[in-house]
């Protein structure tokens, strides 16, 4: 085993979901905002899911999981309740497709991590399986560290360092200037707002 963080692109991809309780809600609250077909394949679904299937966010195959439903998968999350389905999901899982067990972390190729986004920053927290609820409390942690104002900043941020990459001012310049953004006092909006004009005025 040798896992790595990486930020992968799901857009367009089939992700199948076996199971349809607590922790397939789970794994569909992360994956819910982005462009990929979600695939729901329970006898019975939660509430959640099942107001998600209601407004045709994500497709309920209402029957018991075969090995034929994975077929052209990108990514499978086992999350049934029966540890043998799981492992005969794990058995039809295609060559190089993504497999999340999530009742035995280590036994898939992928783990999801607890994530916390703001916006463009996002964290991304994993202790390999050993401490689920450690990485619940740091995360905490970080969501009172890391508080709403960052997604605006780091919009703010970016913006900055496109116009300073179109000014005249030196590289060594241009290094000061995007460290000195970093201070805290730039949550604030007026002060971006400063800086923001600032820059204006140089290009
Ligand atoms: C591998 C992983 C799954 C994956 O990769 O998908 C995994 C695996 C397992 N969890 C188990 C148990 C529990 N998990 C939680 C909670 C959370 N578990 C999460 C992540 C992960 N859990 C991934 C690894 C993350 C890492 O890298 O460290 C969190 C952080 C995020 C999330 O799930 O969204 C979420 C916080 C929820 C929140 O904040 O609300 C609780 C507490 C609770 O429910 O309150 C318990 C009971 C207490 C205990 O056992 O500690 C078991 C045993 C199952 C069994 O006994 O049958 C396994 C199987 C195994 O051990 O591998
Ligand atoms: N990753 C994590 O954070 C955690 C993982 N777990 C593991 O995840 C498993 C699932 O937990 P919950 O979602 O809380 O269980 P749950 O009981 O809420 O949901 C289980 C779902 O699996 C479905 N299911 C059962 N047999 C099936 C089959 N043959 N085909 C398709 N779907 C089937 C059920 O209909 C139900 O919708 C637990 O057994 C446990 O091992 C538990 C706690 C945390």
């Amino acid at each position: 085993m040798s896992y790595i963080p990486l930020m992968v692109d799901m857009q367009g991809k089939n992700i199948y979901i076996i199971g349809g309780g607590n922790v397939a809600e789970r794994r569909v609250k992360t994956l819910i905002g982005i462009e990929a077909s979600l695939i729901v394949i329970s006898p019975d679904i939660n509430e959640y899911l099942y107001s998600l299937y209601e407004h045709d966010r994500l497709i309920w195959r209402r029957k018991k999981f075969e090995a034929a439903d994975v077929k052209g998968a990108d990514l499978i999350i086992a999350a049934t309740n029966d540890k043998q389905v799981n492992q005969s999901v794990k058995t039809a899982t295609p060559e190089h497709c993504a497999l999340n067990m999530t009742d035995a972390g280590l036994s898939g190729n992928v783990i999801f991590p607890a994530m916390y986004r703001r916006g463009k920053l996002s964290f991304a927290v994993s202790t390999e399986s050993a401490s689920p609820m450690l990485v619940s409390q740091i995360i905490k942690e970080l969501k009172s560290q890391y508080d709403h104002r960052y997604e605006e900043y780091v919009d703010f941020l970016y913006t900055c360092r496109m116009a300073i990459k179109e000014t005249s001012l030196s590289m060594e310049e241009k290094t000061l200037f995007l460290k000195q953004i970093l201070s805290k006092k730039y949550l604030n909006s007026t002060k971006q707002e400063e800086i923001l004009s600032w820059l204006n005025d140089q290009n």
